[in-house]
């Protein structure tokens, strides 16, 4: 990629909506918070933590992440975790974010709902940029814990606008949280899933079918079946794509081999997210670069990206207008509108 469009990529406005907000959660963070919570450490040193962040799958991150965040104790420690990415993304131009939180990793470990809750929101609340929660639920556990998640959470409805459903995907298919998806849909929540990370095509299919989520999240494995791709592509379901993640957890072996150009090619409504951006070597803009560095993509792909990453997002309409045109009057100046 030029150095001018790298600028270009790292200075339009753009929204993250593929962010665990437990992800963010920087070793050196770990690490304080470890001392002040008197939480005893499995490493001794950041340096020495780093250097476990080798992943192979997607159960190998897993297994570190849910071990970072038992760090996690008090609701200041969630409004901190919160605050340092906020800023992290504001310093890339990001306008505006949907935060994904994982409470069941905190409330088994007896952290109260409430300081998850209001820990996070308060750290939104703080900052200047526009932003949402969606909880998650734990796709590994039960959907009776699920369910269970989700009446505790209900007190804190105005705190977060929809749910998701994460952690190991094979083997966990959506059809397992039909029911609490029903619930949350009569809630008036919004709904996405991840769906076909490493999981088949047939994972996509059912979380739209079953759960009938709004947005999909990773995707990358719909090109496997080219009538789901097509149906995707008509009812412009998005896709958000997590490039480092996605070759951090081997789901591509390399950048070069990533399929962001032929999803944006088969006309998919994708854009670029960080996922987990402290492991997986960088925030959305050090994702913006690498794929940019290692595809074919250009000026109209970024533009495309950007204005996807607000098609996509959960924002009223005329918001979102507002931020389209920012994108459009941001481009106008490269001519490619
Ligand atoms: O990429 C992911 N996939 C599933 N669960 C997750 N929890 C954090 N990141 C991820
Ligand atoms: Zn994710």
């Amino acid at each position: 990629m030029t150095t001018q469009m790298r600028a270009i990529v790292q200075n339009m406005p753009k929204a993250e909506l593929h962010i665990h907000i437990e992800g963010s959660l920087e070793p050196e963070l770990i690490f304080t918070l470890a001392e002040r919570n008197g939480v005893t450490l499995a490493y001794p040193s950041v340096d020495a933590l780093r250097a476990a962040y080798a992943f192979t799958d997607l159960q190998s991150f897993l297994d570190i992440y849910y071990a970072g965040a038992s760090v996690l104790r008090k609701e200041q420690d969630f409004y901190d975790m919160t605050a340092a990415y906020l800023q992290r993304a504001q310093a890339d131009h990001v306008r505006h974010t949907e935060i994904f939180f994982d409470p069941q990793t905190h409330t088994a470990r007896g952290v109260p709902m409430a300081d998850v809750i209001n820990g996070i929101h308060r750290a939104c609340a703080d900052s200047p940029l526009s932003a949402s929660l969606i909880l998650c639920f734990l796709r590994h556990l039960s959907e009776e814990d699920a369910i269970a998640t989700l009446e505790a959470a209900l007190p804190y409805r105005d705190k977060f606008i929809g749910v998701g459903l994460d952690s190991s995907e094979v083997g966990h298919p959506p059809e397992k949280f039909a029911r609490v998806f029903a619930r949350c849909r009569d809630l008036g929540l919004r709904l996405v899933a991840h769906a076909g990370e490493e999981g088949p095509p047939a994972y996509i299919e059912t979380a739209l079918d079953l759960l009938k989520v709004e947005r999909i999240d990773h995707g990358v494995r719909c090109l496997e079946d080219p009538a789901l791709t097509r149906r995707l592509a008509a009812m412009r379901m998005p896709l958000t794509v997590c490039p480092l993640s996605n070759t951090k957890l081997r789901v591509f072996d390399q950048m070069r081999d990533h399929n962001l150009l032929q999803l944006l090619d088969a006309g998919l409504v994708a854009m670029v997210n960080s996922d987990d951006p402290a492991y997986f070597g960088g925030y959305l803009n050090d994702n913006f670069v690498a794929v940019f560095d290692a595809l074919p993509l250009g000026l109209a792909h970024a533009h495309q990206l950007a204005r996807n990453s607000f098609e996509a997002a959960f924002l009223p309409a005329p918001e979102k207008q507002r931020f389209l045109d920012e994108v459009d009057t941001y481009f106008s100046a490269f001519n490619v509108v």
